[in-house]
């Protein structure tokens, strides 16, 4: 009972709008096949909810912790945990943009789906995993490459060819909801209806050949403005994914 747990990368991410303290996001996902973490089930006498890892979080607030309560009161849910730890091999990693919390609890998802006989169908569980956080639903659609929009919740699957991303990530814990706020404040702007159907109909190599690090990710200069070593690492081809600190580049035809 083993399945691998991926990263992403933002391709591009704009801001269409406010909903409540949230932003509304134009993007597009991207699966990164050479970055994952490994999630197990292993059978275990310890009778007791165990995760094992190597996390900074306590495991209140790790993810996977937050997906099991949410559906612990299923059949057999709870039963299987007691008899069975969670490993998960990190490799992803943490505060990074790449989505590394959210892919495990979306991977824990759809393994406790398999192995507790759930039967639950993927749209169910996309509304268990906006619970968890605006990018679960992503990694439970198992896509190498969707376009969300929403606060994460709409994820639509875009066919294009597998991209071979290359990821960087500078030691600077990167806050979402600082970068947000600072957005908010002092560099708030919203993507026109024109523009976002322009960028969700093109590929992401085309994309990326027209934007630089900047047009692609609307937060990456509050995200520099509250973190000014990032801009150390920013070079010709990268860009940056999410809200930090990762930067990317694609090696597809090099
Ligand atoms: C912007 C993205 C793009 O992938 O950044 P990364 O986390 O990958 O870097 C994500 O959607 C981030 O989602 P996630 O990391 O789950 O954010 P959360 O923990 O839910 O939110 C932390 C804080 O960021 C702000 N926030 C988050 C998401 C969003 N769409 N609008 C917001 O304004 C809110 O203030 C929120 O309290
Ligand atoms: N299973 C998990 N793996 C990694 N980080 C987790 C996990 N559960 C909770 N976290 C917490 O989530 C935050 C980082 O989220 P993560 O998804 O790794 O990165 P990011 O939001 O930068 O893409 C940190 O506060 C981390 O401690």
């Amino acid at each position: 009972m083993v399945k691998k747990s991926y990263a992403k990368v933002n391709i591009f991410l704009k801001i269409a709008g406010k909903r409540g303290n949230y932003h509304e996001l134009v993007s597009r996902f991207v699966r990164v096949h050479n970055l994952y973490d490994k999630l197990s089930f292993i059978k275990t006498h310890r009778k007791a909810f165990t995760i094992i890892g190597n996390f900074s979080c306590n495991l209140e607030t790790n993810t996977v912790y937050k997906a099991y309560n949410l559906i612990k009161d299923y059949d057999g849910v709870e039963e299987f945990f007691l008899n069975h730890e969670i490993h998960i091999e990190k490799n992803i990693p943490e505060f990074a943009g790449l989505g590394g919390g959210s892919s495990n609890a979306a991977t824990f998802l759809l393994m406790a789906n398999e192995y507790c006989n759930l039967n639950l169908l993927k749209d169910e569980l996309c509304d268990i995993a906006l619970k968890i956080g605006a990018d679960v639903p992503f990694f439970v659609y198992e896509y190498d490459s969707a376009n969300v929009t929403g606060i994460g919740e709409i994820v639509e699957k875009f066919d294009e060819e597998i991209l071979n991303i290359e990821t960087i990530t500078p030691k600077i814990k990167c806050n979402t909801g600082e970068i947000f706020k600072i957005f908010r404040d002092n560099f708030y702007k919203e993507i026109s209806k024109e523009e976002s159907k322009k960028l969700l109909s093109m590929n992401s190599l085309e994309i990326l050949k027209v934007l630089d690090i900047k047009k692609a990710n609307d937060l990456y200069e509050s995200a520099l403005s509250l973190y000014p070593q990032l801009g150390t690492y920013e070079k010709k081809d990268w860009y940056f994914s999410g809200t930090g600190s990762s930067f990317f580049r694609i090696n597809n035809g090099k």
